[in-house]
């Protein structure tokens, strides 16, 4: 069975304010799609698409992106025509807003996939139910058979298709277009947690909730390369000038090196030598954007965000402060972060050891990943 998940991220947020629209605000080190993203991932669904709003764009690697509508039916339409063309079976059909959805809730809409063709969560109304006017209770209403529907809501792709093709007016949700084009769709259990984020307050309750959740992860990374024959020397993905050239099997990027090591470690995979052994000769003076690339799509892979890297690089010379800049935003372009979440400095040992000798350059880092 393929499965994908579509993702809807081209609603501008109005009713959460805060002028950014709310998919692209921060949660708990991450931005609120970013999460949703994770989570599909997590739940081991790689094949995602996600629809942005023409004014947007998202630098992450391994999804597809179409342009949304103005509602969230247009927007769902848009998306499940990109992927006509290749089409998955099922399809799972997510708010962007909801970040908090869980791999438990994701395989239950797909355990019941396998027997239906259509299958949502929902969670039970348990609270009375009032009308009211003028802030009095004009009314009861039962709750019986009530329920509050959530995402992703779970089709085969060909019938939800048609069903979006078929549709005639607005429509709350999948599952009312679904219903609209005749098809049964099966009730599986939600999650209070998987809220949707609508109003100011509810992001203070997804922080909460995600702080209890969430797997933060620290990794380090140390590595030194001595100096050599050379008339440069490459950091963090920077060629600066230098009388010297430092020496390694790859490009001996030390402080890309020391990155990509804290992020093998904060996932327990090693380090670099392990995924590319020097042994291996067609490493011999690779790119070391290659092993920092490899080491974000596994994290990727395995449901976390970076959050954040810190990268310190000693050495007497070359002086690093002029190129520091150029290095954070080829560090962020590389593992697609918003540079803000890079940084790379520099320390002298004060003229003390090997890197105080100018005899090699030593690098020392951290990153957090989140899931
Ligand atoms: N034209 C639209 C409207 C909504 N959505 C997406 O549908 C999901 C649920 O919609 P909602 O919570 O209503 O989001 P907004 O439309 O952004 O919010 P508001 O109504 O407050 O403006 C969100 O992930 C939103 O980005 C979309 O892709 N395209
Ligand atoms: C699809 C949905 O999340 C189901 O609860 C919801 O209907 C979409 O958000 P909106 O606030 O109704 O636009």
């Amino acid at each position: 069975m393929k499965i994908a998940a579509l993702i809807v991220a081209a609603g501008r947020g109005l009713r959460a304010g805060g002028g950014t629209p709310k998919q692209w605000r921060p949660l708990a080190g991450a931005r609120v799609i970013d999460h949703a993203v994770s989570a599909f991932r997590a739940a081991g669904i790689d094949d995602i698409h996600l629809v942005l709003h023409p004014d947007d764009t998202y630098e992450i690697s391994g999804v597809t992106i179409t342009h949304g509508a103005a509602t969230r039916d247009g927007s769902v339409r848009n998306g499940l025509e990109a992927m006509a063309t290749d089409p998955p079976d099922l399809v799972l059909i997510h708010d962007a807003a909801r970040p908090l959805v869980s791999s438990a809730l994701i395989a239950r809409v797909v355990a019941a996939l396998e027997e239906v063709e259509a299958a949502a969560p929902a969670v039970a109304v348990t609270d009375a139910l009032w009308r009211g006017e003028n802030g009095q209770v004009s009314g009861t209403e039962s709750r019986d058979n009530l329920w509050r529907a959530q995402t992703p809501q779970g089709f085969r792709f060909d019938a939800i298709l048609a069903a979006h093709r078929a549709a005639t007016g607005p429509a709350a949700d999948d599952v009312a277009v679904a219903r609209a084009a005749g098809l049964a769709v099966r009730i599986v259990d939600g999650e209070e947690d998987n809220l949707k984020i609508t109003t100011p307050g509810d992001f203070a309750r997804a922080e909460k909730l995600m702080e209890r959740q969430m797997d933060v992860r620290l990794g380090n990374g140390y590595d030194v390369h001595r100096f050599g024959e050379g008339d440069h020397v490459v950091l963090c993905g920077v060629r600066v000038p230098h009388g010297r050239g430092l020496q390694g099997h790859s490009d001996a990027d030390v402080g890309m090196h020391a990155v990509t090591d804290a992020i093998y470690g904060a996932l327990a995979e090693g380090d670099i030598g392990r995924h590319f052994p020097p042994s291996d000769p067609q490493w011999k003076g690779a790119a070391s954007e290659i092993f920092l690339a490899h080491a974000c799509t596994l994290a990727a892979e395995r449901g976390y965000a970076i959050s954040n890297i810190d990268v310190t690089l000693v050495c007497e010379r070359p002086k690093i402060g002029p190129h520091a800049a150029d290095m954070t935003t080829e560090m962020a372009r590389i593992m697609q972060l918003d540079p803000t979440r890079v940084s790379v400095k520099a320390t002298t040992s004060e003229r003390l050891g090997f890197t105080g000798r100018e005899e090699g350059i030593a690098a020392i880092a951290t990153a957090t990943l989140i899931k």
